[in-house]
């Protein structure tokens, strides 16, 4: 039977993770954990938990979910890059050419074996350029390798072909497709170090599409000295930022981790540009990730019990331009220091307020803790930053709630 919450109701979660999401919901006051199959208010599920119930489900009015059924045609790397293709060309097609020129945000990409002899003619035009190969559904930095030579993609390819035919007993057309993507050379450095940001978004509805932005996120750094040398091209802890990978490096130092938060990347970027290079930056990466998701709009499946909270992947170049890397819908949960703690706690319940179990918000709200709604069926118009007054709301990098506790406030849009 339908039924809804009033404040004064327990709220019933379950989880099977035991990291930072456990300890935001286990924080909440009024919320209880289940390990009840059926009789829940609000699961945390992983992917595997995703493929093997969701579809069994009737959902009642009060459940929600932390994923939404198709969540992959936006966090599956082949299918994110086909549907921001297909997003440029139906805004050529209808003629909109300035939006569709903006869709050039995500590097030139090709999924192989499919695309292999189209890739082929791109990469004979440039030979001298690097790309980075990767699994499309594999984290952590796992199968991935640059390569600025065909004979290595011939290699890997075939050792791929027989890896997967042989060892694992798959047909030809089963064979693990990879993504080529053209490799970011001129990656924007702090102390000769690559780095790549994570930054938060969360969308309760696709119909309206409706998408909250964290005003928190980190940097994630690599523990060694860029380099472009052919030599260094195989050495992962240079050129992939994941911390999964920078965790195996000799010199990581587990107590002060490879992050740098949000906030302080934007005062360095700030202190070396200006304000306005800083703010445009900003202002960029929530663009990419407003246009990374109306891309998709109209393929997910909308369900009004499922939220998604998406962990998005962005590299910035030497020119200060933002480059959408990956899109997770798993982000990792799990904290390497007591900052990287605070933040993913005090960001998760803060989501948990977005999503309103509880019923206690109007309706109304433009801010709930350190979320900002960007859009909501349109661009949400804010108050515009001074020195800006251009430029739609800047949400990334002013302070989160949480912070405000332990941290001086640092409203860096209104600077
Ligand atoms: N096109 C690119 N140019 C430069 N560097 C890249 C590019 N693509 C990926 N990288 C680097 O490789 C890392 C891993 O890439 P990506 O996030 O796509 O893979 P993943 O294994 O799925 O990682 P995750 O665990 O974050 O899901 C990135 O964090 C970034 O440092």
């Amino acid at each position: 039977m339908a039924s809804s919450k009033g404040p004064n109701q327990k709220i019933r979660y379950r989880t099977c993770l035991r990291n930072t999401i456990y300890d935001a919901l286990r924080n909440r006051a009024g919320w209880t954990e289940t390990e009840n199959d059926v009789d829940w208010d609000f699961v945390w599920a992983d992917i595997p938990w995703m493929k093997e119930h969701f579809d069994s489900l009737r959902l009642e009015e009060n459940q929600r979910v932390n994923h939404f059924r198709n969540h992959y045609e936006l966090t599956r790397k082949d299918l994110m890059v086909k549907n921001l293709k297909r997003m440029k060309r139906q805004l050529e097609k209808e003629g909109k050419t300035s939006e569709a020129s903006k869709y050039d945000f995500f590097p030139v990409t090709f999924i192989l074996p499919n695309d292999y002899n189209i890739f082929v003619e791109e990469f004979k035009r440039q030979p001298n350029s690097t790309w980075i190969a990767k699994p499309i559904g594999k984290a952590q930095g796992r199968g991935i390798f640059l390569f600025n030579d065909l004979k290595d993609l011939r290699e890997w390819k075939k050792a791929n072909e027989q890896r997967n035919t042989q060892q694992y007993g798959k047909k030809e057309e089963e064979v693990e497709a990879y993504i080529a993507q053209r490799y970011i050379e001129n990656p924007y450095l702090i102390g000769g170090k690559k780095f790549d940001l994570r930054i938060y978004a969360l969308v309760t509805s696709y119909a309206p599409l409706t998408v909250w932005l964290y005003r928190s996120g980190f940097a994630r750094f690599s523990n060694m000295r860029f380099s472009m040398l052919k030599d260094n091209l195989g050495d992962v802890a240079i050129h992939l930022t994941n911390v999964a990978i920078q965790k195996q490096a000799a010199n990581y130092d587990k107590d002060q981790g490879c992050k740098w938060e949000l906030k302080s990347m934007k005062l360095f970027l700030i202190s070396k540009h200006g304000l306005e290079a800083a703010n445009n930056l900003m202002h960029d990466i929530q663009m990419l990730i407003l246009r990374s998701l109306l891309a998709v709009q109209k393929v997910m499946m909308n369900d009004k019990h499922c939220f998604e909270l998406y962990g998005y992947d962005v590299m910035i170049d030497n020119d200060l331009k933002a480059w959408l890397i990956e899109v997770n819908a798993s982000p990792s949960l799990t904290a390497d220091t007591s900052q990287d703690y605070q933040l993913k706690v005090g960001m998760l319940d803060d989501m948990c307020d977005v999503v309103d179990m509880e019923k206690k918000l109007t309706g109304s709200e433009n801010q709930v803790g350190g979320f900002d709604l960007i859009y909501n069926n349109g661009p949400v118009q804010k108050v515009r930053p001074v020195g800006n007054s251009n430029l739609p709301p800047l949400a990334l990098a002013a302070k989160a709630s949480h912070a405000v506790k332990t941290e001086s406030s640092l409203r860096l849009y209104r600077q």
